[in-house]
Order: structure tokens, then sequence, then C-alpha cells
């Protein structure tokens, strides 16, 4: 199957986009279009239940830890059906978060040795002519292609490189790819490394006859990668048939599943989705969901930084407080709040000393912030409203979006929509929601900054009222991420539910307060 036909699939099974990621409905409704995915919201699919769903919900544990992605490798010979295999698998399942990752994009950027001795021009000559081997082991970047995919396991974000058939170059830009519950890797010499086979859950042979094979080749190298009848004859005699011999037919002896006839194989593709239904399901009810009160009695953690409680601020928190404030003094007077908070926070961030000259030409000892760089990430919806506030006291902050909702059936939150600025593996980031109640959506986006390779150490969660459940959740998961708040209140609803400002000393939602939709 071409390259830009699997890239399709790729993208339109995963939360990746061009340029942004992104899950929300009218994504999904593409998706749906797009694909042969049968309703029209998506569907996870349990033994015991049926959870409508068009998020991704956790993939981490109480603990703050990842729940490695299942990976169903894929080998066999060229043109075997290998791709429509995985197709198949991702349709039986009919689950979201299926990525399908093809050894395709690891072919090497520039032909490297023994090749790399001929220069470029004729690496190319060589690919156009079919006298360049792209059946040999040394065609492929092993090392890229091992680091994506355990770090695809390892539930983080990754950048895919792109291959292109007809110009036999990795083009330059490469593709995010983020968030896999199950990961089908597949590839003519997915099984040839040990470190490759070592991360996969299930492996897979698709055993297609060599005459079957040749055949589906011809037809689809002629009319999707731009050959001729003679050139795909002559590559499929010089490289691919010996490479079959020599490299991939050797490796059937490490699957553990052997499907003959590929695709057409309807009971084979059956057993292997019930297989990673049921490894699913049991990883699903491992995890500890109801936090609300494991963590009753405990102290305060050392992380939690709470602004000063001064008269003003205890005068604001006053009027928000009050049920009968009008939403124009809601918002002023949060935003007044708000940019207390900023500058609290701001002020926890590292600072080296910085001397400067005054206009009377003497020296000042001053402070300068000695991070790398700074970001926002505002936990929608509520957290959005902050942004104003971040905007006027920090310059030419890079501001990232996440879309957190807790689904009603099963009261866990549900990933859908994310968009995180690039590089900013180094920076500090500062994740802002208006309050945390239980602190599950403040981890999910914690947990979405890690896999996207920001330091835990690097994140301060800032929040203008929590509930002490929310603050331990969070420190017990992510011990080093910084909390900043302006209060901590301690409330229990009749279902052992803390809300923060609830009862007595009511907030309310914040959103619908701020925005006017109560
Ligand atoms: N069972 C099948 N019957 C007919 N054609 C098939 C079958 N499986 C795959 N093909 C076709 O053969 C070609 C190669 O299949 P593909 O799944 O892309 O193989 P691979 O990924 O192993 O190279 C494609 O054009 C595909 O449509
Ligand atoms: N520039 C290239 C790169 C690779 N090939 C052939 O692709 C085959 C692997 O892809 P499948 O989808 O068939 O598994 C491999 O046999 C290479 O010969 C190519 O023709 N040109």
């Amino acid at each position: 199957m071409s390259v830009a036909a699997k890239e399709r699939r790729l993208s339109s099974r995963s939360n990746s986009g061009e340029s942004e990621d992104k899950i929300g409905a009218a994504e999904l409704g593409r998706r749906k279009r797009a694909t042969s995915v049968s309703e029209s919201i998506s569907v996870l699919r349990t033994s015991k239940r049926t959870i409508y769903t068009a998020g991704r919900p956790p993939w981490y544990n109480e603990f703050g830890q990842m729940k490695e992605a299942f990976v169903i490798g894929l080998s066999g010979g060229s043109a075997s059906g290998k791709t429509t295999v995985a197709e198949k698998i991702i349709q039986a399942l009919d689950f979201p978060w299926v990525v399908l990752l093809s050894m395709d994009s690891f072919y090497k950027a520039n032909i490297a040795p023994p090749y790399d001795q001929i220069p470029f021009p004729q690496q190319h000559e060589l690919a156009e002519r079919n006298e360049y081997n792209f059946d040999h082991v040394d065609a492929f970047d092993f090392d890229l292609c091992c680091e994506t995919l355990r770090k695809l396991k390892q539930g983080r974000n990754v950048e895919i490189p792109m291959y292109d058939f007809t110009s036999h170059c990795r083009k330059k830009q490469a593709k995010p790819l983020y968030g896999a519950n199950v990961v089908i890797f597949e590839g003519i010499m997915s099984f040839v490394r040990p470190e490759l086979r070592a991360l996969m859950d299930m492996k897979v042979f698709v055993d297609t006859d060599s005459d079957e094979r040749l055949a589906r080749r011809l037809r689809r190298d002629i009319t999707q990668r731009g050959r001729n009848l003679k050139g795909v004859l002559h590559q499929y005699n010089k490289f691919v048939k010996p490479a079959f011999e020599q490299f991939i037919e050797p490796t059937l002896q490490y699957a553990d599943i052997v499907i003959p006839r590929g695709g057409s194989n309807e009971v084979a593709i059956d057993l292997i989705a019930q297989h990673v239904q049921t490894q699913l399901e049991t990883r699903h009810a491992a995890f500890e969901r109801d936090m609300s009160h494991i963590h009753n009695g405990q102290p305060l953690p050392s992380t939690l930084n709470v602004l000063e409680s001064t008269k003003q601020v205890q005068g604001i928190h006053t009027i928000l407080r009050n049920r009968e404030t009008p939403r124009d003094d809601f918002v002023f007077f949060s935003k007044r709040l708000m940019r207390l908070l900023f500058e609290f926070a701001l002020s926890l961030l590292p600072h080296k000393i910085h001397v400067v000259e005054t206009p009377q030409e003497t020296q000042y000892e001053g402070r300068k912030f000695s991070g790398t760089g700074l970001c926002g990430m505002s936990i929608l919806r509520a957290g959005e409203t902050m942004e104003p506030a971040l905007f006027s006291v920090t310059k030419d902050i890079r501001l990232g979006k996440i879309l957190i909702q807790t689904n009603a059936a099963t009261e866990e939150p549900e990933l859908h929509y994310i968009r995180v600025p690039r590089k900013i593996s180094e920076d500090h980031v500062i994740l802002m929601d208006a309050t945390v109640a239980t602190g599950a959506a403040a981890m999910m986006a914690i947990r979405v900054l890690l896999d996207h390779d920001v330091k835990e150490e690097n994140i301060l969660l800032v929040s203008l009222l929590m509930a002490d459940t929310g603050v331990h959740s969070v420190a017990y998961a992510f011990p080093k991420v910084q909390i900043v708040t302006t209060a901590v209140d301690h409330q229990l609803n009749d279902r052992y539910h803390i809300l923060p400002g609830f009862g007595e000393y009511r907030l309310g939602n914040f959103g619908d307060r701020y925005f006017g939709t109560e």
C-alpha cells in the first residue's frame, strides 16, 4: 500500500494531526467519514459493558505511571498483506487510540553503509534504475525505528518520519503522533532485530504464497509507486526474492501466530482482536479510579504553595464566593486574583543574579529568570479564563490547550483535544485550571506534558482554588510538580466527592459563572 494511504490510515486512527493533535467532535466526524468505522461516535467495547466515548480514558495509574501500549508486530514478505491485516485488526478492535506504524517510515533518509560511499545523485539514480537494494537490512534506520517504537509503547509523543516511494527519499516534514493504547507495527524486517522483537507483546507473520505476492506487488508498484513492469520484475528477482529467503522467512520462527492468506483470513484476525481486547480489559480494570478519600488526614505536601492570605486576597475571595456577585464583578475580581496568583507563581521559577548598569552608572544586582523557556497550558474550559491574566504578566509566552471532560457514564476524565507547543521539553510550563477538585483532570494534563518530555520538576500547576483531595492526588502521583493556589478548601459532599468552595463557602462552577452559562 502507498505511504500516503498508510499515513491517511495512521492519522485517521490516532489523535495525531498535520498541525495539531485533536480529537474533538468535528474531527471525529471527519474521521468517521474518512474510514469505515460504522457508528457516529467511538465505542470502547468490553465484554461487561459498552462505554460510549469520544475521548481517551486515563492511560496511567493513580501513581501517575504509564500503562504501556500493547504492541502487535506484523511481519511477512513484501505485498503479503501486512497493511491489509493491520487495517482489518483495527476495524475488528473498533477501539480508538490504535495507531499503525510502518517500517517504511524508517528507510534511511540518505542511503547509508555500505551504500553511503556512493554520493547522493548516484544513489538516487540507482534507485530509479531499480539497482538499489531496499530489501537489505542496511537500508533501514533501525536505531530510530527502535527508539520511536519504544517511546510510543511508553505512551510518549513521537515524530514519525515520512517516506516517499516515488522519490525514494524521506520527506522534510515528520508527523507528530501521540496517544496510543495499541500500536500495530508492520514491516518486512520487523522481526529481524531482537531489540524490536522485545518491544512486541504479540508477533504475527503474514504468510502469503510468493506468486501471489509478486502479482500483488506488480499491480501495486505500477499503479501506486510509479514503476514499470520491467523494473518491478528486475527489482523483485534481484533483491526482493533473495531478501525474503535471507532475512524475512527465517524470522517466521519468532511468530506467535502465522496467518496464511493474509487479510482474507477473518478467523485469525478475529482471534487476534479478541486477545488484544482481553489484554486491554485486564489493564483497564487494574486502574484505581476512585481517589477521593485515600489521602484523608494526610498533611498537605511540601510542593503546595499558597498565596499569602492578605486582607486584600480575603476580600477578593469574599466577592467571588458570594452567590449574589454579578458576572461582571466576578470576572473583574477573578482577573485581579489571577494576576496576583501568576506573579506569585513566577516568583517560584528559578532565577539567577543579574547585574545591570543604572542611568546613574551604578551597578544594580538584580535577578533574572534562569530557565530555558516558559510556556502556558490551559485546561479547557475554565483554565482558559486565566490566559489573559497570564499574558498580562508574561511577555511573548507560548500557549497550549488541552480539553478534558468527565465521562458521565464512567465518571472518568477523558482527553478530547490537545495542542502542545512544539519543543517544550526544556521549558517550564505553567499549567492552568481555575479550580481543582479531585485532581483527575490536572493529573491527565500533567501526564500529557510528561509524555511530551516536559520535566516533572518544570511543571507548575496554577489554580485559583483547590480542594485538598486534588492537592493530595496530584502531589502523590507527581511529587515534583509545584502546586500554586490562592486557597485550599476541604469540603465533602454526600458522595464523598470534594468540591472546592462548595457548601458554606460556595464558589459554584467557575466556568459557568465566568462565561455566564449558569
Ligand atoms: N487478500 C487480498 N486479496 C487481494 N489483494 C490483496 C489482499 N491483501 C492485500 N492485497 C493487495 O495487495 C497489495 C499489497 O497489500 P498490503 O497489505 O499493502 O501488503 P504489505 O503491507 O505486506 O506490503 C495492496 O495493493 C492490497 O490492496
Ligand atoms: N524506495 C523504495 C523503498 C522500498 N521499496 C520496496 O518496498 C518494499 C517494502 O514495503 P512493503 O509495503 O511491500 O512491505 C520492499 O520490498 C522494497 O523493495 C521500493 O520499491 N522503493
